[in-house]
């Protein structure tokens, strides 16, 4: 991490963090004013995702349906998969916890960062201590791509979307499964809605009826 100065702020982004073990105290022990962000969505649709992504790298993997049961016959999850493992947030969480207050943390809905993006940066700016300076006028709706696109950034006159490996088409997955998974996860859910105190609405079935993102083909 460079040195922060005064009036810096100094950001730093790995997905990998909120879930690995050690992550939470070693990062205490480095800097423990520190602001966190975590980013979080549907975990069915993102054990999907997480899928999508290592198939497009390793297309010889079995399916999404083999590897999320360790018995299908018997409906066992296979739960140590790490595509369902992430998505156990307030396991993840709790470890967290052990070592930050919640008020050192913030939540983004991953689903309403594509729907208002505006709305969930006016949200993180407030609780960095910024000034809004990230607004509506920043964005807009790319239909193709399915996600928002900054207007301008300031490095550039062209607008900026999202990668070709971001809004990936996501493979069919069987309905029944994607049931099995919503009733696995509520429990977790729920607990994870309890301790952030906010409710994603993760249950409505919004996530799951775009499954697969047909709109996007
Ligand atoms: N700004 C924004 N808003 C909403 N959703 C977003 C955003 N950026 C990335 N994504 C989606 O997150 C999924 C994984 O992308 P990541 O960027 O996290 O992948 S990475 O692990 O950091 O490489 C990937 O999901 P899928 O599209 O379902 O594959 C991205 O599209």
């Amino acid at each position: 991490m460079p040195s922060t100065l005064e009036g810096q702020i100094t950001m730093e982004k790995t997905p990998s963090y909120f879930v690995t073990n050690h992550a939470p105290k070693r990062i205490h022990a480095m800097a423990r004013g520190v602001k966190l962000i975590i980013v979080v969505r549907n975990p069915v649709t993102r054990a999907i995702s997480d899928y999508t992504q290592t198939l497009s790298k390793k297309p010889e993997i079995p399916t999404f349906e083999v590897l999320a049961f360790r018995n299908r016959t018997l409906g066992l999850i296979d739960a140590s998969w790490s595509a369902l493992r992430i998505g156990i947030y307030a396991l993840h969480l709790e470890r967290w916890t052990q070592h930050f207050p919640l008020s050192q943390m913030h939540f983004v809905s991953g689903e309403r960062l594509i729907v208002d993006p505006a709305g969930e940066m006016a949200k993180v700016q407030d609780f960095l201590g910024l000034k809004r300076i990230v607004t509506d006028k920043h964005f807009y709706f790319n239909k193709t791509k399915g996600f928002p696109c900054l207007k301008k950034p300031e490095d550039s006159s062209t607008p900026r979307c999202l990668g070709k490996s971001k809004g990936r088409t996501h493979p069919r997955i069987d309905p029944d499964v994607i049931r099995r998974l919503h009733k696995f996860f509520k429990p977790f859910n729920m607990m994870f809605y309890q301790m952030t105190g906010q409710n994603f609405e993760w249950e409505l079935g919004g996530e799951a009826a775009r499954e697969p993102r047909s709109s996007r083909d």
